[in-house]
């Protein structure tokens, strides 16, 4: 066999999922404005900023996991996958991530009104996550799974958290880490099970392998692009007719 063919046969599974994890290097955990957030050096509206944007993000989380349901004829896939969406939403007396997501705004000095109102999101925001929506409503349900994968690199984001902000941010309430705290099982847990799903449905060629690493580099870009915007509101302060720039209505021309 020479070189060329080599290159067309798929990877192994082990070298696949190398090739999966190796993405790592491009998630936003290395965006300035997390690594800044990780070294304490945000102010407290940067950081309500991003509580405030990143709620637009939470809400989509449930609407992206019912769409890969709805596209996926598979009970057993279902039968996990629809713990996603009770994981953020809650079930009965227990709370979901969107509240925890809520309580993390009240420790940061949000109220419930803050966020829910949407109204500090910003435009790029709102484009980069309906471009995530979207995604899984359109696509095979395999392909939204493996969109997903970002959190493999997840626990460590919010591991970061964990560790740092009480010395860096001593004045955020400490029940503002609940939520960071109960997604380090629960995105382990995912993680297993869109891993397995990708490894084998993106196994059968070099070709659909490639098609998977493509759609964890779009993922990823979601998650840059959601951090750039952030960033740019948060950092700058700009007014239009005394209005902020990234808060303005539809403007008629
Ligand atoms: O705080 C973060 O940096 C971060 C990143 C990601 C991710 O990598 O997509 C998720 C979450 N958090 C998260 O909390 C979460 O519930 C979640 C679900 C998903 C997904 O794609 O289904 N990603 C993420």
């Amino acid at each position: 066999m020479n070189a060329i063919a080599n290159d067309n046969l798929p990877w192994s599974r082990e070298e696949f999922e190398e090739k999966l994890r190796e993405k790592g290097k491009g998630y936003h955990i290395y965006h300035p404005f997390h690594v800044m957030m990780y070294e304490g050096k945000l102010t407290k509206e940067q950081l309500q900023c991003w509580v405030a944007n990143r709620f637009y993000y939470q809400i989509a989380i449930p609407m992206k996991d019912g769409a890969i349901l709805s596209n996926c004829p598979d009970v057993e896939v279902r039968k996990q996958w629809i713990v996603r969406i009770t994981d953020h939403d809650g079930v009965g007396d227990t709370v979901g991530g969107i509240e925890a997501w809520i309580q993390l705004g009240a420790a940061v000095g949000l109220s419930r009104e803050d966020i829910v109102s949407l109204k500090m999101v910003s435009p790029g925001v709102r484009f980069a996550v309906d471009a995530y929506i979207n995604f899984a409503k359109q696509r095979t349900w395999q392909e939204s799974v493996c969109s997903s994968l970002t959190e493999l690199f997840a626990p460590h984001i919010h591991q970061q958290r964990i560790s740092s902000w009480p010395t860096m941010y001593p004045w955020i309430k400490e029940e503002g880490l609940t939520y960071f705290k109960k997604r380090l099982t629960e995105a382990r847990r995912d993680v297993e099970q869109g891993l397995d799903v990708t490894l084998n449905y993106f196994s059968t060629s070099r070709e659909m392998q490639m098609k998977a690493l493509d759609i964890l580099q779009f993922k990823l870009n979601i998650l840059w692009v959601i951090a750039d915007s952030i960033m740019l509101a948060s950092t700058l302060d700009i007014k239009i007719d005394g209005k902020d720039y990234f808060h303005q209505p539809v403007i008629n021309f």
